[in-house]
């Protein structure tokens, strides 16, 4: 019978290579990872093969654990409710950080936690002032040398828009891992203790370097210039339109595609360097909509409205005079979509050129808020703006 690599430790050495150099047994599935494919699970070649592999592994394995900063944010994962009651009655962010982990020893297996509550929060209560103050924790802990990856537990509801933040501003290709729960901890099935689990396992992988901002939740890896929570409700609610980075396989990233478009240490913007956001609004699409809103934005001092438009970003004929209009009052109108997948199209159903306007490409409406603020911190022209949208 088969058996798996990871069932095969300890592993048996000839006797006269002495005892083993190792201080802890191996992370789960590190061996999945050395000798990956399904043949390795049958036969003597097979065997021999995963054995090879360990004994090259030995000197990663003795080497020292990653150094790994978690910073917790609050969310469910930091939530509790009546023991085994409806995973919906409870209340978000009121586990501390230290408990939170004490109650997932297998973390200590994978790295060195230094760990720190920098806020507890339920997702929603995330403001610019807060997502400014996450960034610059994150980017001054990358940028220490004892650091080697950093895991940020959030809340769900807005963990897209934070990582997307996290991803343009944070100059670094250290890991930058961000995981939270669909389900508190005293809920049937809690999600959160495996999704730390699996996002400490991410973090602390080699590969996992250069690939950006990672979401991971529900066993799978996504980019955070493409993630969004699309279900209120169930374990899988994250989900990326062209779909996830990887998947996380027995402990271990499995990698299927790549991001293409520039963050972190290639984008343009730095966390360093920004002292505070621009206000940008946002206004959603619907039938018979009101003019008024949008004066509402201009009066609340907004330098630019994302329009979360039906279909294509189609604005509607009756409002069409009074956000050209927008222009002359100081205020760019950024057209998005909200429809959650697919590109707005330049001058395709409405004259973006001729009325100033901008086009979020493929971006949802919450990130197309961010970057907007984000580009209106180093531009002020359309042409620019509009680059920055077909960039990034
Ligand atoms: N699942 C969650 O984490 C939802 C929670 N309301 C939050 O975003 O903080």
């Amino acid at each position: 019978m088969g058996r798996t690599a990871s069932e095969k430790w300890p592993p048996r050495f000839p006797a006269s290579r002495g005892p083993l150099p190792l201080r802890r047994a191996p992370p789960e599935g590190v061996l999945f990872h050395l000798g990956d494919g399904p043949a390795m699970k049958n036969g003597k070649k097979n065997v021999a093969t995963v054995r090879c592999v360990t004994m090259k592994s030995m000197t990663n394995l003795s080497a020292p654990l990653p150094r790994i900063a978690l910073v917790a944010t609050g969310g469910t994962i930091a939530g509790a409710g009546a023991e085994g009651e409806p995973s919906a009655a409870y209340q978000a962010a009121v586990v501390g950080a230290s408990d939170l982990i004490a109650r997932v020893p297998q973390l200590a297996r994978l790295a060195q936690l230094q760990t720190e509550q920098l806020l507890q929060i339920d997702s929603a209560d995330f403001t610019d002032d807060k997502l400014l103050l996450l960034a610059r924790r994150v980017a001054a802990l990358c940028a220490r040398e004892d650091v080697d990856g950093v895991v940020i537990t959030h809340g769900t509801d807005t963990m897209e828009e934070s990582a997307y933040f996290l991803h343009l501003t944070v100059r670094s290709s250290k890991p930058v891992v961000v995981t939270g729960a669909m389900r508190p901890g005293t809920a049937l099935a809690a999600d959160g203790p495996a999704n730390l689990v699996h996002a400490l396992a991410v973090a602390t992988h080699p590969s996992t370097q250069g690939r950006g901002v990672l979401v991971v939740m529900n066993e799978e890896i996504h980019s955070a210039r493409d993630v969004a929570k699309v279900h209120a409700m169930r374990l899988d609610a994250f989900v990326s339109p062209h779909g996830a980075l990887g998947l996380v396989v027995e402990g271990v990233p499995r990698w299927y595609r790549q991001v293409a478009r520039p963050h972190t240490t290639q984008s343009e913007f730095d966390i360093t360097t920004l002292d505070a956001l621009p206000l940008v609004g946002l206004v959603a699409g619907h039938g018979n909509m009101r003019a008024e809103i949008f004066d509402a934005w201009v009066a609340a001092g907004v330098r630019a409205i994302v329009y979360a438009g039906v279909g294509g970003g189609t604005v509607p004929s009756y409002l069409r005079g009074h956000l050209v209009a927008l222009r002359d009052r100081g205020v760019w109108l950024v057209r998005a979509t909200r429809t959650g997948a697919g590109p707005v199209i330049r001058n395709a159903n409405a004259d973006d050129d001729a009325h100033g306007w901008i086009v979020t490409d493929d971006q949802s409406p919450a990130r197309a808020r961010l970057l907007t603020a984000l580009a209106l911190t180093r531009h002020d022209d359309a042409a620019s703006l509009q680059k920055v949208f077909l960039r990034y």
